[in-house]
């Protein structure tokens, strides 16, 4: 049988690693699949440019398009460009022409994944994207097929590696910030925009694609809560250490009676949770099914030869599936329609950093507030003086979010309360 032919949309970290594994592995992937995979051509922005940096691929290169997703020996595209626009325009045209499309682009699929798997459905072609979520760790079918005989209730995770890998090196090392998200950059780990990583954007969009999943409901990057770690300062992370906990960024996704939660932000768990120990560019995935279990994946969740090994499973299943006359079997999951519930609404445990004026009755009056709000203390610290100021850490009880707000909204407004430094939720036991 004459050879697969490939079309790859971008080479950058993602697309050279795919090129790299191809090549790496062309005999194991041979006798897996019984014919040969081909790169046939490349798309790229700046032709010159990938021409001169990798002159034994000149003839691979195009600036065209529609070289790729026009021509018709090309069976399937593999979608790692990144962005919503053109990728979004590229796949969708590649599927009209019963191409299989494979993508790395969780940006993509957590905003118009409705329109992704419709075409893809009505073409009858697969769509794969293992790579979208949680880099090399083998998730996606995972949870689809393997997992299927399971409901699920919750999904929690560390599914950014640019921020694990800030993260770690700010509380191991005291490393500062910038200097962190630089080496991030420079290893591949972060987005083309690194704001994506360290909002919590990107760790958004694999939560609405994981839950989607996961509840068998269509959560969009909008549905989802999302806050980053530019608010996290070295004395957050100090305090935290003392408290017996670390700040990791978590992605929640969990159901109840009342709905699907789906937030992600920084947040406290003891030093002895199983995700405290997952360090630098790892992500770790919690699932709870109702059949199988507590069930936790880990593995690197960027980088370009991780990446491009969750690609390669895809091309793999994609080749099977076209040379046995069965593509676009695993349709989309999204039968059901639940709701989401706003952030407010979510219950969890707060770490509260505040700066009042160091004198009789201001504790009792900040306690008296959270009492007054339903947020029952479960330990006040104060921690430094400073001048005539004092810096208090609360640790709260279980409570609903919308009590903190308005307790935090009122303490805002109080003269002895000079700053509310930091909130951070926390999970476990403190
Ligand atoms: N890096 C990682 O660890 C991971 C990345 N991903 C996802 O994989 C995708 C690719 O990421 P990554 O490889 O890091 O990105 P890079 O920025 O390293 O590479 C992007 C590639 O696509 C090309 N490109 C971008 N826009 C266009 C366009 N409009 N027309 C033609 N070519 C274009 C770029 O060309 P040029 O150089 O000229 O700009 C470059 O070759 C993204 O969706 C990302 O979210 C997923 C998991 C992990
Ligand atoms: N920027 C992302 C790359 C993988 O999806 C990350 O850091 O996790
Ligand atoms: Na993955």
């Amino acid at each position: 049988m004459a050879a697969v032919k490939i079309g790859l949309l971008g080479f950058g970290t993602v697309g050279r690693g795919v090129y790299k594994v191809l090549q790496t592995h062309r005999e194991k992937i041979y006798n897996t699949l019984g014919v040969e995979v081909e790169i046939a051509r490349v798309l790229v922005r700046n032709l010159e440019k990938y021409q001169k940096t990798y002159p034994e691929l000149s003839n691979l290169f195009t600036e065209d398009p529609r070289e790729v997703i026009d021509d018709p020996e090309i069976k399937i595209v593999v979608e790692v460009m990144g962005g919503i626009k053109p990728a979004l325009d590229y796949v969708l045209q590649a599927m009209r022409n019963d191409k299989s499309v494979i993508t790395a682009n969780k940006d993509m699929i957590a905003e118009h994944g409705r329109e992704l798997f419709a075409t893809h459905e009505e073409q009858g072609v697969d769509f794969l994207f293992e790579a979208s979520v949680a880099g090399g760790i083998p998730i996606i079918r995972t949870l689809k097929e393997s997992l299927a005989g399971n409901n699920f209730k919750e999904v929690i995770g560390i599914i950014n590696g640019t921020t694990n890998y800030m993260l770690t090196k700010m509380s191991l090392y005291g490393a500062p910030y910038e200097e962190v998200l630089k080496e991030a950059q420079e290893k591949g780990y972060a987005e083309a925009d690194p704001t994506s990583d360290v909002e919590g954007f990107d760790a958004a969009r694999k939560l609405a694609i994981l839950a989607s999943i996961a509840f068998n409901s269509r959560v969009t990057f909008k549905d989802v809560y999302a806050e980053g770690i530019t608010r996290i300062t070295p004395i957050d992370i100090q305090y935290a250490r003392e408290l017996g906990g670390v700040i990791k960024l978590l992605g929640i996704a969990k159901e109840d009676e009342e709905g699907i939660e789906v937030r992600v932000h920084p947040t406290i768990i003891p030093q002895s949770h199983p995700l405290a120990a997952v360090n630098d560019v790892f992500n770790a995935i919690f699932v709870e099914g109702d059949a199988v279990g507590p069930l936790m994946f880990y593995g690197r969740g960027a980088g370009e030869l991780p990446t491009a090994s969750a690609v390669i499973g895809d091309i793999i299943e994609a080749v099977k599936n076209i040379r046995h006359h069965d593509t676009g079997r695993i349709g989309c999951t999204c039968y059901l329609e639940k709701p989401v519930k706003p952030i407010g609404e979510i219950s969890t445990k707060y770490y509260i950093r505040l700066v009042v004026e160091d004198k009789p009755g201001v504790l009792a009056s900040v306690a008296q507030v959270f009492g007054n709000q339903g947020v029952s203390i479960a330990s006040v610290i104060q921690k430094r003086s400073i001048e005539d100021l004092a810096e208090l850490v609360v640790m709260t009880h279980r409570v609903k979010e919308r009590h903190i707000r308005d307790a935090v909204s009122i303490l805002k407004g109080m003269s002895t309360v000079r700053e509310i430094a930091n909130v951070i939720r926390a999970e476990g036991d403190f």
